[in-house]
C-alpha cells in the first residue's frame, strides 16, 4: 500500500510515551479514536511555544491529545481551559494530562460549551489561544466567542474543515458540512482576523486575532 504524504512525515517522529498514553486508554475506554492527527498535535505545541502564548482554551477534550500539545507549548505557570462534554471524557483527559505533568496547568468545565463559553464572556475572560474541535454545527458560534474572548494577536485553531472532503463535495448539504463552509470563508476573509487553511489531514485552520 502507498504511504500517504502525512504518514511519511509522522514514521519520522520518535514514539511520544505521554500520547501513545492518550491513545491507549481511549481505545481501553471504548471511546473514539479522534484526537488531533499528530502532526497537527505538533503545530499546536509549536504555535504556542513561538507565539510566547501563557493561557489557551479548547473546545472537545477527549482524552487529553491536544491537551497536552498545547500544555507542553506553554510555560510552567500557564493555563489551559478545557471544555468538554462528558464527564468521563474530562476525568480521562485530567488523568492523561497528569501522567504527563501537565496536570497543574489543567482546568476543566463539563457540559455544553456553549453555556461555558456564554459565562467565560460574562466573566471577562481573556486568552492567548484557541482550539476549536467539538461538534462541528456550532464551529461558527464557537469562532465567534473566540474572538469575543481573544486578547489582541491571539491565535485560533479549528481541526476537521474539510470533513473527510465533504466540504468540498457539494452534493453534500449537511448542517456540519454548511456549517463548516461558512466558517471557512469566515476564517478567510473577516476583517478581523488573519487566516490561513491548511489542507493536510482532515484540514486545519488558523487565524490571528487583530
Ligand atoms: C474530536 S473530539 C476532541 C479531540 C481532542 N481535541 C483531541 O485532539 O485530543 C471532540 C470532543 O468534543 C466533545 N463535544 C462534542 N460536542 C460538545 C459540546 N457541545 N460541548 C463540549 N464538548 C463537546 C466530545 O465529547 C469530544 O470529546
Amino acid at each position: 500500500m502507498e504511504r500517504s504524504p502525512d504518514r511519511y512525515f509522522d514514521e519520522l517522529y520518535s514514539v511520544d510515551a505521554d500520547l501513545a498514553r492518550v491513545g491507549a486508554s481511549i481505545s481501553e475506554a471504548g471511546m473514539p479514536d479522534i484526537s488531533v492527527a499528530a502532526g497537527y498535535g505538533r503545530l499546536l505545541t509549536f504555535l504556542m511555544r513561538v507565539s510566547g502564548a501563557r493561557s489557551a482554551m479548547e473546545i472537545g477534550a477527549l482524552g487529553g491529545y491536544s491537551g497536552i500539545c498545547l500544555a507542553r507549548g506553554m510555560p510552567d505557570d500557564g493555563r489551559l481551559v478545557s471544555l468538554e462534554l462528558k464527564a468521563e471524557y474530562a476525568e480521562l483527559a485530567k488523568a492523561n494530562l497528569t501522567a504527563a505533568g501537565l496536570g497543574h496547568k489543567a482546568e476543566y468545565r463539563i457540559g455544553d460549551a456553549r453555556a461555558s463559553l456564554e459565562s467565560m464572556k460574562a466573566d471577562g475572560e481573556r486568552f492567548d489561544f484557541f482550539f476549536i474541535d467539538a461538534d462541528k454545527e456550532n464551529y461558527p458560534f464557537y469562532l465567534e466567542c473566540c474572538i469575543s474572548l481573544a486578547n489582541r494577536g491571539a491565535i485560533i485553531a479549528a481541526d476537521n474543515t474539510l470533513l473527510r472532503g465533504k466540504t468540498i463535495d457539494e452534493s453534500r448539504q449537511g448542517p456540519s458540512v454548511k456549517a463548516l463552509r461558512g466558517f471557512n470563508a469566515t476564517i478567510a476573509r473577516d476583517e478581523r482576523l488573519e487566516g490561513v487553511h491548511l489542507p493536510a489531514y482532515d484540514g486545519l485552520a488558523l487565524a490571528r486575532v487583530k
